[in-house]
């Protein structure tokens, strides 16, 4: 297992604040960054693309195990550019077909087998802050600071709904709230890698905390781990 530079992992349910935080911190300490769930998105538009069914296992594993995807760093450190065949799909894997299909190609045994190589392949010197479900449960399972953030399913709704608007979706707060929930469930009661805390990871709850409130105490953390000195 390729985890010889340091990983601080960032799980959480759907509108924790993962992405966030793990993007502030990964440049504040000046570390690489893996989007997991990006990859689960790129999966299931790549699979919508290709008209292969969100239940075929099979086809699913190939399509897998070749998925031409790239993340391009944009040179604003505006995050990085998703680029799937070629095409920038950074916003089309943001829609909410696209976060239902990624759930439910993710929960396939074989398809997470098939991607687990390319995640622990952005582990790299001087450190890697990875982002998802069960970067400190299976995809990391050895790395030194693993943080688990949450929030209630209402404020994480409602984290969405301001950030779909403000991309220009029209999107409605009921159906975000109700496929939220379906969503957690799906990804909390998978038998492959559900979503848990690692034994070992510190929970966050972010509920009433602004962006900037959550990193200070996840600096808190880096600073007490010692892990980036
Ligand atoms: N603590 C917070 N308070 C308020 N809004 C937040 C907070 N953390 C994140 N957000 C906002 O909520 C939305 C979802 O955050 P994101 O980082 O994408 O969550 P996740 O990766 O866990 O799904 C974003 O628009 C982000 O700016
Ligand atoms: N490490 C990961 C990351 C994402 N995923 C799946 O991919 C979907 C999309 O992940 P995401 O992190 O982009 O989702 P959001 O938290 O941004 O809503 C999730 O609902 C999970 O089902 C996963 O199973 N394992």
């Amino acid at each position: 297992m390729s985890e010889r530079a340091p990983v601080i992992t960032v799980d959480g349910p759907s509108g924790a604040g993962k992405g966030t935080i793990s993007q502030l911190l990964a440049q504040h300490l000046g570390w690489h960054l893996l989007d997991s769930g990006a990859i689960y998105r790129v999966l299931a538009l790549a699979a919508i693309h290709h008209d292969v069914e969100l239940e075929n296992e099979e086809a699913l594993t190939l399509l897998a195990a070749h998925l031409d995807v790239k993340f391009v760093s944009s040179s604003e450190g505006e995050g990085s550019k998703v680029v799937l065949e070629g095409e920038d799909v950074t916003n089309a894997i943001r829609t909410q077909e696209v976060s239902n299909a990624a759930s439910k190609v993710a929960s396939l045994p074989r398809v997470r087998e098939a991607l687990l190589r390319r995640q622990r392949a952005f582990s790299a010197e001087p450190g890697l802050v990875a982002d998802g479900r069960d970067m400190g449960t299976v995809v990391f399972p050895k790395a030194p600071l693993k943080l688990f953030l949450t929030a209630s399913a209402e404020e994480r709704a409602q984290r969405r709904f301001n950030q779909l608007q403000d991309k220009g979706f029209d999107v409605k707060i009921d159906r975000l709230l109700a496929e939220i929930i379906e969503r957690d469930e799906r990804d909390m009661n998978r038998a492959a890698a559900p979503l848990v805390p690692a034994d070992d990871a510190i929970t966050i709850d972010t509920t009433g905390i602004g962006i900037e409130g959550v990193l200070e105490l996840v600096l808190e953390q880096v600073n007490k781990s010692k892990i980036a000195e």
